[in-house]
């Protein structure tokens, strides 16, 4: 410890600070110590062999590590993230000192046997070589020392330069170098010219360095005695740098850390850089003891991209390189920069160097703004993507909708289908006969058109049978069901069928099909019953005004006009209020032509005969020449005609009708014989349709007025007339 004592009393005579004060003819001989352990102990060891260091003389060590890799932030600027504490800073900060320490054991071991103090000087940049020729300025090294190691593979394939050869162009001409291969001296390049240290080479904004300058110490730095000094240089702006540099230099950038105190006389400004490729980088202001420097140590703004960066450092280098070139002048001669030209360039290249930085962070601001506009872009983007969401949800609804509805009119068309089908079906199932007339149906579906007859069905009851209401094709019919006895002659029952579903009129009821086997007639349906239960009203519907019955009166006479007018001369023979129907409308038609049909016209008398067994007629309607003769003509129908008429008029019962309206006639009080119910009735038009009527009810056929110009004839003019007494009546 003693030696080290003694040592360290000679070393305590050669701080850092005391270097500048030394005399400047005085050798400094520094020796660089590379990242291998061994590259450089060889240049000491020769160093000391050749008493190149004499003895108990003094070395300085020069050991250049890289920066921590520091994340660069691509977006954004000027943003503060510290997520590291202090406490973890140091941590890190002590174990590269640890790092780097390493790296000087075997060099203080050496200089310890020799007696030779040393001085360790630990220095982070990311360009070694740089670093070294910075530290030879600031050191003012006089001889340098370097051990030239083989080329790395990659480098000889690269052809990259090497530290010496660099160093060889880019040494300060007041520093001899010395480069040692294989334990021997290569080449010894002797100082060219003396330069101010501080000029030569400084260091810049764009260096990421941390300078460590361990002075030598009493006891070795394992002890923890050594007295540490490291320094984070950042110029706030290229022109403070300048200015800074040029006139304390980096020695004016160091504290000590082991004690906390400021060592530097006039300011500090220590910062350190903490940076990962994971996190964003820590940039924190330990001390700033200059009022000036307080202001001026801000946050450096670490916003340029990583490239940028790169590119400035680049051209940062090939500036510096170019101040420290000689030039030839206008007149030929060669002439070394001044100081203020290389001041003015450096100043000049270090603003284009700021605008470049401007113009990085202008980029990464835009990148910033970039971001926001994406973030922007993003939200509305979500926002479309939630409406068109929603667009889609309620079109997925709508569809199945859709498709709902669609299944229900395919269910109804189906059921439409099906129906159609049982309709055709059933359509198919009544066949027409030969001659096309008339439809043919089985029991089966009269059964079920009428519900199997039931008696809700029923309509009424006549002298041949029962006719039901029933349906049949969607249509509702009338189905006559005639008394089995009246069905015997099956044959002559279907010819009279095929003659009478060839008769249509709009005054006859139509005759639609037939059931031949089971005696069916089937008939159109008349909603309105027949005139004798409107004239009673016994469907208790309201009694029929004048006007229409003065139109039944037509309306039947036109029906038999056609009946009579037939090349087979129909009689009917049967007419009474019960076989005229009406329809929706009170429009009348004839029906219960069957038994006038089965009246074969005689072709000898133009006289109609009826068999006795199918013509029954009722009494009190009955022609008295055919009582008396037993012969059925068009007369009677007019007769019966007559008969229908009166009853209209008066609504009285026919027997003795024509003795009551002529006795009322002849008394000129027609008028209390009329049906009042039919309302006022057109007095001398009901007078003529009287007489008309009486007319028709002559005893004798004779008598009796013709249809077509006797009755029709008159019954039309009447109507006419009639016709203007209803409007005035309404
Ligand atoms: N096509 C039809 N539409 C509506 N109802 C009818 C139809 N045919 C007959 N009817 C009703 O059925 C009843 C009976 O008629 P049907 O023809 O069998 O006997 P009628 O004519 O009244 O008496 P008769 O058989 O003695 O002439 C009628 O009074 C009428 O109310």
């Amino acid at each position: 410890m003693g030696e080290i004592k003694e040592v360290a009393s000679k070393n305590e005579r050669r701080t850092p600070q005391m270097t500048d004060e030394a005399d400047e003819n005085e050798q400094r001989i520094g020796i660089c110590v590379g990242s291998e352990r061994s590259n450089g102990l060889g240049a000491l060891k020769w160093a000391i062999d050749t008493k190149f260091i004499p003895m108990q003389g003094h070395v300085r060590l020069l050991h250049v590590m890289r920066p921590a890799p520091s994340l660069h932030i691509r977006m954004g600027s000027k943003q503060s993230v510290d997520p590291v504490t202090e406490e973890k800073v140091l941590k890190f900060k002590e174990k590269r000192l640890e790092t780097a320490m390493k790296h000087f054991e075997e060099y203080i071991e050496l200089c310890k046997r020799n007696k030779i103090t040393y001085e360790l000087c630990y220095t982070e940049n990311d360009s070694v070589r740089r670093e070294l020729v910075i530290q030879i300025s600031t050191l003012k090294i006089t001889k340098l020392l370097l051990q030239k190691s083989p080329k790395p593979f990659l480098k000889r394939i690269v052809g990259s330069e090497s530290i010496s050869s660099y160093m060889r162009k880019n040494t300060p001409g007041f520093c001899s170098l010395v480069v040692i291969q294989n334990g021997v001296p290569m080449e010894r390049i002797q100082s060219r010219r003396t330069l101010s240290p501080d000029l030569t080479l400084s260091r810049t904004s764009s260096d990421r360095t941390n300078v460590m300058s361990f002075s030598h110490e009493l006891r070795p730095p394992i002890d923890g005695g050594v007295s540490l000094r490291r320094c984070f240089s950042r110029p706030n702006s290229p022109k403070a740098f300048i200015s800074r540099t040029l006139s304390r230099g980096a020695r004016d950038d160091c504290t000590d850390l082991n004690t906390g105190q400021v060592t530097s006389k006039t300011e500090q400004t220590t910062s350190l850089a903490l940076s990962s490729p994971y996190l964003p980088p820590v940039i924190g202001t330990v001390h700033a003891d200059s009022k000036l420097d307080a202001q001026r140590s801000h946050r450096y703004p670490e916003t340029s991209s990583a490239l940028q960066i790169d590119l400035l450092q680049r051209n940062l280098n090939e500036a510096e390189l170019a101040q420290r070139r000689p030039y030839r002048g206008n007149s030929g001669e060669i002439t070394f920069p001044k100081d203020e030209e290389i001041v003015e360039t450096a100043t000049q290249k270090l603003a284009g160097d700021q605008r470049q930085r401007d113009a990085a962070e202008c980029a990464s601001s835009t990148s910033f703004l970039s971001v926001c506009c994406h973030q922007r872009e993003l939200e509305e983007l979500k926002a479309w993507e939630k409406i068109l969401r929603k667009r889609l949800e309620e079109e997925t609804n709508n569809r199945i909708a859709a498709n709902e509805e669609l299944e229900r009119e395919r269910r109804l068309r189906k059921i439409a289908e099906e129906t159609a089908l049982e309709m055709s079906k059933a359509a198919s199932s009544g066949t027409r006969t030969d001659h096309n007339s008339w439809w043919q149906y089985s029991f089966e579906e009269i059964e079920k058109a009428t519900d199997n007859f039931n008696a809700m069905n029923k309509l009424g009851q006549g002298t041949y049978g029962k006719v039901y209401k029933g349906i049949l094709h969607h249509t509702t019919v009338a189905i006559k069901l005639l008394a089995k006895e009246r069905n015997a002659d099956l044959h002559e029952f279907q010819t009279k069928l095929e003659l009478l579903s060839r008769l249509h009129h709009p005054h006859l009821v139509m005759l639609l099909g037939a059931c031949p086997d089971k005696a069916c007639l089937i008939y159109e349906y008349m909603a309105n019953g027949s005139l004798e239960e409107q004239l009673y009203s016994q469907r208790g519907t309201p009694p029929l005004p004048w006007f229409i019955r003065f139109r039944i009166f037509l309306e039947v006479a036109r029906a038999l006009l056609f009946l009579h007018s037939c090349p087979q001369r129909i009689v009917h023979g049967h007419l009474k209020l019960r076989n005229v129907l009406l329809d929706r409308g009170y429009v009348s038609k004839i029906t219960d032509i069957h038994v006038a049909e089965l009246v074969h016209i005689s072709s000898i008398s133009n006289a109609t005969t009826a068999t006795e067994t199918l013509f029954t007629p009722t009494s009190a309607y009955m022609d008295p020449h055919y009582l008396r003769t037993g012969i059925v003509t068009c007369d009677t129908d007019v007769y019966s005609l007559g008969i229908l008429i009166l009853q209209l008029l008066t609504k009285r019962p026919p027997l003795g009708i024509a003795f009551s309206v002529e006795e009322a006639l002849e008394r000129g009080q027609l008028h209390e014989m009329l049906d009042q119910s039919a309302g006022p009735w057109p007095l001398d038009e009901a007078m003529a349709v009287a007489r008309l009527g009486l007319k028709c009810m002559e005893p004798k056929p004779k008598d009796r007025p013709t249809l077509e110009t006797g009755v029709f004839t008159v019954l039309e003019s009447i109507q006419k007339a009639a016709g203007s007494s209803e409007t005035t009546a309404h």
